[in-house]
């Protein structure tokens, strides 16, 4: 055992009730008032009415809880983005779920809710899942709309999407169980079905007041837009639901005659436990980012029953390839090893670092997968490709862009577990969130940034004092100090996980007791979406 086991594992479960004790706040989205307001108008919160529409004591992953954290506090905040997103089972099939938090400046869209929405929506898109919508929300949040309503990522993408979705073939039912207001009151109706809740539930383009304002007209909202008036008159909504509860129940009752459609047929086998603890990952992970530490021991803690069929086990040993299998899945995993080790020609090479030889290996390797159709998993702790002379003559260019072009075009699902560093470009080849990954997450040890923030001062410094130079002024020590921890400050808020999953950059910070949990709920969701075009790699970067 690691002489450094106790101290790491001290520090990892610190690390871990930091994390629940954040997720217990953001799950009560506006706060204990707000959520007494709806209980008191019949209504349940975003959270209940998800756990009363997902089978009982079944398996549930929630996408996005951060997502605005700490982004929107002069505006009261906006905790999980004011909409709560999870996959899971609604009468035995696996589906997402999207439900306004109405106790979140009642459910209106802040930048980041449009990001996460969008989000789900994806999911939903690229494995064929059916979504489920339970609308609570005013709409666009108004000081902000210049920042959610226009331009092609915002709001108006939402309801493209429910078209598009629907010549897919995506089942999309939702349900009004609040207001649905304005442009927002397209979403149900490009829905498949669309229930309303009875007295609780209204859509309307303006509300009483400003049709009053408008047009003159003096009329109430229920009559205006209610229940009756939509599921009688106007024919916009399919079904009246006595209050939530009803509403779930008839959901559940929808989705459970949904058919099986074809499948992308993944190998499943029956799963198995690891054979080492995965407790033990506490011990194994360090508590420094910069130290060492044999990436394989993690892998085996993870993978059914710790079998992990290495491929060229003695080549590229910066990066680890090999099959294994995740909760009875195949899969491919391609994983920084951070331990320092020694190539064949007798060369010494840092951990974590991506060399020539070793993007070499992943590329071939990513192509086998691609060849097989075993989905990807990547655990990243990065800190980027090798630089020096050494490396630039000996093509790492070409060999890391062989590797992101292996990425970019799989055809395969791939899924991205940040263990820890995940560094510059290393995050791209690694698979970073711009590189589609059905699934990113992280561990509470994570970091992400474009470098350190020891470097980046150093760099920036350096930028500073030759520009001073320049002008024949020179950095005194204490003005390079002061700049340097300046710097520094600012890229150490930033490295945090938080700071990553409140942005979206990934969709989740998890205990790493759950990974084998999100890999499987995410290939089962893979699984749906058979694989439409063929592996190609276009021009090979040789
Ligand atoms: C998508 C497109 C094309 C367009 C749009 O969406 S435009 C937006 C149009 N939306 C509206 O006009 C809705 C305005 N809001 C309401 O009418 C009501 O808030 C309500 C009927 C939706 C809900 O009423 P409720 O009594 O349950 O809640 P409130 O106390 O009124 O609100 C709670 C809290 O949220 C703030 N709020 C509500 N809506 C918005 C909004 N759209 N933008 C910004 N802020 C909004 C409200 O001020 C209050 O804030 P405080 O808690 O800080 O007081």
């Amino acid at each position: 055992m690691d002489i450094n086991f106790n101290k790491n594992e001290d520090h990892n479960k610190l690390l871990l009730s930091e994390l629940k004790r954040k997720l217990a706040k953001v799950k009560l989205g506006g706060g204990e008032k707000r959520i007494a307001k709806l209980h008191n108008e019949g209504k349940m919160t975003a959270r209940e009415r998800i756990d009363y529409l997902l089978d009982k004591d079944s398996e549930s992953i929630e996408i996005a809880a951060f997502a605005g954290e700490g982004m929107y506090e002069e505006h009261g905040g906006c905790p999980s983005g004011g909409v709560v997103v999870k996959i899971g089972y609604v009468s035995g099939k696996q589906c997402i779920v999207v439900a306004n938090d109405a106790t979140v400046k009642a459910g209106a869209w802040f930048p980041i809710t449009g990001k996460k929405n969008l989000r789900a929506q994806e999911i939903a898109i690229e494995n064929k899942l059916p979504i489920i919508y339970l609308v609570d929300s005013a709409g666009v949040y108004l000081p902000m709309q210049d920042e959610i309503f226009p331009d092609k990522e915002h709001f108006g993408r939402i309801f493209r999407n429910n078209a598009v979705m629907s010549s897919m073939g995506i089942t999309q039912i939702a349900a009004v169980m609040g207001s649905c207001v304005a442009g927002g009151a397209y979403l149900p109706i490009m829905s498949d079905e669309a229930l309303i809740v009875d007295k609780t539930g209204s859509i309307f383009l303006a509300g009483s007041y400003l049709v009053k304002a408008a047009i003159g007209e003096n009329i109430d909202n229920e009559t205006l837009g209610g229940a009756t008036t939509h599921c009688e008159i106007s024919g916009v909504t399919d079904y009246k639901a006595k209050d939530d509860k009803d509403a779930l129940n008839k959901i559940r009752n929808i989705v459970d005659k949904i058919g099986d459609f074809e499948k992308a047929g993944y190998s499943r086998t029956a799963p198995q436990k690891p054979a080492l603890d995965p407790n033990e990952i506490y011990g194994i992970l360090p508590k420094q980012r910069s130290e060492q530490y044999d990436m394989m021991e993690i892998i085996k803690r993870l993978v059914d029953n710790s079998e992990f069929e290495e491929y060229k086990a003695g080549y590229g040993q910066t990066i680890i390839t090999g099959y294994a299998r995740i909760d009875g899945w195949a899969v491919g995993i391609v994983a920084n090893q951070r331990k320092v080790v020694k190539s064949k020609k007798g060369e010494m090479q840092f951990g974590g670092v991506i060399y020539s030889d070793s993007a070499d290996k992943a590329t071939r390797f990513i192509a086998n997968c691609n060849q097989k159709k075993i989905p990807l998993v990547f655990l990243q702790d990065v800190t980027g490709f090798m630089v020096g002379s050494k490396s630039e003559h000996g093509g790492i260019i070409k060999d890391g862009a062989k590797m992101v072009n292996a990425v970019s075009n799989s055809v395969v699902p791939k899924f991205t577990v940040v263990v820890g560093n995940s560094y510059g470009a290393g995050n791209y080849a690694m698979c970073g969130k711009a590189y589609d990954p059905r699934l990113i997450f992280a561990w509470p040890s994570a970091e992400l940034a474009v470098m350190g923030g020891t470097q980046a001062a150093k760099v920036l410094l350096q930028i500073e004092a030759s520009s001073l130079k320049a002008r024949g002024e020179e950095i005194t020590p204490e003005k390079e100090e002061e700049l340097f921890n300046k710097i520094k400050a600012r890229y150490d808020a930033q490295v945090s996980p938080y700071y990553a999953a409140s942005r979206i950059w990934t969709d989740g910070i998890i205990d790493p007791l759950d990974t084998r949990k999100w890999i499987s709920i995410g290939i089962e969701a893979a699984n749906h979406a058979p694989i439409e075009k063929p592996f190609n790699l276009g021009v090979i970067q040789v």
